[in-house]
């Protein structure tokens, strides 16, 4: 069983904050800073290029997989490390596009981010083969799954409200209807237990920067089913994928399973940050990790929603239909976001009226949750927000 008053001692937290934006960026594990001090100067340093064998640079992308697959349901040798997160959307898209030849939709819904919905319409232009992306409500996704999809592109947990599609139920119905399954675990790999091989999920891709605690910037991780690992066409064929990167031949041949999800150069540096962030994932137990996430989430909704009526609960009530984050509607939420920042509460505001935060049980407990609740409290009763200083600018980053 994991001691989560232990892991929050791993993380460096700033001095009177209570960071709820653990889902969006999460805080510095204690022992990166040196993780990747090591790796800059006794690797690089001392090892120059030979560090991509003495080091292991070169292994890192899959071995560092095999670490994320244990948190979100798959089996070593079938998740691989690298690149944005925008580009594995594209990358497994494309390669699920290929697997169903005859099919023209691609399905998702009008809560996915809005950049695996861009990266799908620039491919989409890019094939010109009359594929049509349809984006659908929410709620609507099971009932626009028939004979003519091609592929179910959604992301689990919506970034917004942070509701929950059912990916067992989906990926049976998608599977049902003869088309591919394919899910953006951004805001649930490390939020939540998560089922890949369970599910037969066809394709799944994530971000490492969140709930994982690699650090902005850090790279993206794609899951390929074993079903198809050996078969897929990677249409990003760098030659890191390639079966003999050394061999430096002018004919590309895809690398053996997962290895051909890879296209080139691993970001060293990034890697150490997450090697350091995967060792304490390592000793997480998922099932622990959730059921702290949803009695922190409850706690947190039960405090905010006695204390503020002018917040509107914008997370599904049911904390099974949510992840590990709650979000209210209010119509000056940026505003109040900004005054509940300026008193040490860190959550983030996304348009057009939602105030989000983010519980991660490796570093939020529940004497976080009941003094955000009550400096949240005292932002709405005092009608902090009304200051002119929190309004929003013409221009906001
Ligand atoms: C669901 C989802 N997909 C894609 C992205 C984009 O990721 P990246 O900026 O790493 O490409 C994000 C976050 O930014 C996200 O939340
Ligand atoms: N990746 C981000 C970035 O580089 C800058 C600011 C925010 C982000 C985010 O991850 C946003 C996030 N996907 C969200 O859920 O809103």
């Amino acid at each position: 069983m994991t001691d989560f008053s232990k892991t929050k001692d791993m993380f460096h937290l700033p001095e009177g904050m209570i960071y709820l934006d653990g889902n969006s960026l999460g805080p510095l594990p204690k022992t990166a800073a040196a993780r990747i001090a090591r790796t800059v100067t006794d690797e690089w340093g001392e090892m120059v290029i030979t560090g991509w064998n003495r080091a292991e640079w070169m292994a890192q992308p899959s071995t560092m997989g095999d670490r994320i697959g244990r948190l979100i349901g798959a089996a070593p040798g079938h998740v691989v490390v690298g690149d944005t997160l925008s580009i594995k959307v594209y990358q497994a898209l494309a390669s699920a596009i290929d697997l169903v030849p005859d099919r023209k939709v691609i399905l998702t819904d009008s809560g996915n981010f809005p950049s695996d919905i861009y990266m799908a319409e620039g491919l989409i232009k890019s094939l010109s083969r009359g594929h049509e992306l349809r984006v659908v409500a929410p709620e609507d996704v099971a009932a626009h799954i028939d004979d003519d999809l091609a592929v179910l592109m959604l992301t689990q947990v919506d970034y917004r409200t942070g509701r929950m599609h059912d990916m067992a139920d989906l990926t049976q119905r998608a599977h049902s209807a003869g088309a591919i399954a394919m899910w953006d675990l951004a805001h649930s790999a490390g939020a939540l237990e998560v089922d890949l091989a369970g599910c037969d999920a066809d394709f799944a891709v994530g971000c490492t920067y969140k709930y994982l605690n690699a650090g902005p910037g850090a790279p993206a991780f794609i899951y390929v089913s074993p079903r198809h690992a050996a078969t897929v066409r990677p249409a990003l064929s760098g030659w890191l994928g390639h079966e003999a990167p050394f061999a430096f031949d002018l004919d590309y041949r895809p690398g053996a399973g997962i290895e051909r999800m890879r296209v080139g150069t691993p970001p060293v540096l990034q890697l150490a940050a997450l090697d350091a962030a995967l060792t304490i994932w390592d000793e997480v137990d998922m099932s622990a990790l959730r059921q702290q996430s949803i009695a922190l989430t409850e706690q947190f909704i039960v405090g905010v929603e006695a204390a503020c009526p002018d917040l509107e609960l914008a997370s599904p009530r049911d904390p099974e239909q949510r992840g590990s984050q709650v979000s209210f509607r209010f119509a000056q939420g940026y505003a109040a976001m900004q005054a509940c920042i300026a008193r040490g509460v860190v959550g983030d505001f996304r348009a057009p009226d939602i105030m989000r935060f983010g519980f991660t049980p490796l570093f939020i407990d529940e004497g976080d949750v009941d003094a955000a609740v009550a400096i949240i409290a005292e932002v709405m009763q005092k009608r902090l927000w009304d200051e002119p200083a929190y309004q929003r600018k013409a221009r906001v980053t």
